[in-house]
């Protein structure tokens, strides 16, 4: 079985967040066990202490992955985002640092898909209200503001995995689906894409959003958007809670020009399900407020503790970086048995293949298999070797100006 230059008994991996179980038992089956689980995220200094020493973390979206307590990351060799978003790791540094991030790409897009049709559907039907109505004791029947969702027209804002997804079962309901999304996108079915945001919100009676938090989708949605939906729209964010203005969304549902919203991401949530949860949007009986659980489902749990769970041990044992989100990727074989494999991660800048490559030759050393991938501003070079001791090669190949990190595999 292939030798880590850290034995397995030795790297410790930090699970935070409730990631499902299913994770610890991939990694426990695959020989670690050096695994400590927390089931929300430890307040800074905590968290900081426990990032010294880790060598992989999994995290899903509370973590902040930044500023200080990256820099409290001496030893961490890779991240893994048991969810879709990245938005809360600083990926840059995280490159810069030789530090792959693998996420779950299309893990719970269904799961998301699923809950925003339920809430369209509840949203229509003004169901919200009553229900919470009756929690009062007070009957309110009445069609009133009550309707279908067929024929109703649907804006998607953001038209990838989830946005298409929802399309298709908003469809299967009779709905018109338009979308608006920065990337010229293939329309699904009898979906119409709309070549900018302030030419679909006058269209819509419902508008979703499913873009990722960036720069440019930050406050996307704030009081002039809100205006220019129809009297009587409804709003739904499941996507990121800067996306919208938290406060421009309040006063639109006070005057009444929105009828009603469905959110399940804040700018600001509680670090675990002890903290309070605060917002502008208590106060409104016509909005589905959720714990950000669009993908909190056991099917889409499941799949992404073994998918991201399955890429940070590849990455361990064999240096595959295969879907990584900001690393090169290498989809690496098995190493052969009387085979050293060295991994270079480097600045790309001219000159780094030279100066590895005259490494391994002055040391006559004979590479048997070569990988090289860049991205960016990083390089990822991959060496099977023939060589009795690593340690005189990799000593050499650290001096190489450029060198962020090397790693061994026997
Ligand atoms: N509520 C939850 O539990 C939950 C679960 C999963 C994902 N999410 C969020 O949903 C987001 C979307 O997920 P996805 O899997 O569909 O991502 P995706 O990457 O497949 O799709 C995002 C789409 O948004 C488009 N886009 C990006 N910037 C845009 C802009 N400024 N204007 C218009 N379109 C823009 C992209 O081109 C892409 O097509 C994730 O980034 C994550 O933040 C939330
Ligand atoms: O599970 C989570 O914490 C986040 C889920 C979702 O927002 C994602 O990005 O996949």
């Amino acid at each position: 079985m292939t030798k880590l230059s850290l034995s397995k008994e030795k790297i410790k991996v930090v699970l935070l967040e409730g990631v499902h179980p299913d994770a610890e038992t991939l990694f426990r089956q695959d020989g670690y066990h050096n695994i400590h689980i927390y089931k929300s995220t430890p307040a800074d200094d905590e968290l900081q202490n426990i990032l010294s020493d880790t060598h992989i973390l999994g995290i899903r979206s509370r973590t902040q992955l930044k500023g200080a307590n990256l820099a409290a990351c001496e030893k961490l060799m890779a991240v893994g985002t048991f969810c879709i978003g990245t938005n809360q790791v600083d990926l840059e540094s995280c490159t810069s640092k030789g530090i792959p991030v693998f996420n779950a790409p299309f893990s719970n897009t269904r799961s998301v898909a699923e809950l925003v049709m339920a809430e369209i559907i509840l949203l229509l039907r003004g169901i919200p209200e009553k229900n919470a109505k009756a929690h009062r004791g007070q009957w309110h029947k009445s069609a009133l503001h009550s309707n279908e969702t067929r024929g109703k027209t649907l804006g998607i804002v953001g038209f990838g995995h989830i946005g298409s997804q929802l399309c298709i079962l908003a469809e299967a309901m009779g709905m018109q689906v338009k979308y608006f999304d920065i990337e010229n996108k293939l329309p699904l079915g009898n979906s119409m894409a709309v070549s900018s945001l302030e030419d679909l919100l006058p269209q819509v009676d419902v508008l979703s959003l499913h873009v990722p938090d960036t720069e440019l989708t930050r406050q996307m949605i704030g009081a002039k958007e809100l205006a220019l939906l129809p009297k009587g729209a409804f709003l739904v964010n499941a996507a990121r809670g800067l996306i919208v203005d938290i406060d421009a969304l309040a006063n639109s549902l006070r005057i009444g020009h929105l009828n009603g919203a469905a959110i399940d991401v804040f700018p600001e949530e509680p670090a675990s399900n002890n903290d309070p949860f605060e917002s502008p949007l208590l106060e409104f009986d016509n909005v589905i407020l959720t714990p950000h659980i669009g993908g909190s489902t056991q099917e889409a749990q499941v799949n992404i503790a073994n998918e991201v769970a399955d890429k940070l041990i590849k990455y361990s044992n064999n240096g595959s970086t295969s879907s990584a989100v900001n690393f090169p990727e290498v989809s690496l074989p098995a190493l052969h048995a009387d085979l050293t494999r060295v991994m270079h991660i480097h600045e790309n800048k001219p000159g780094m293949l030279e100066q590895i490559n005259h490494s391994f030759s002055s040391q006559k050393i004979n590479i048997a298999a070569m990988y090289l991938q860049t991205l960016g501003e990083i390089g990822y070079v991959i060496m099977d070797v023939n060589c009795e001791s690593s340690d005189p090669i990799v000593n050499q190949l650290k001096d190489i100006e450029g060198t962020i990190r090397v790693r061994v595999l026997h």
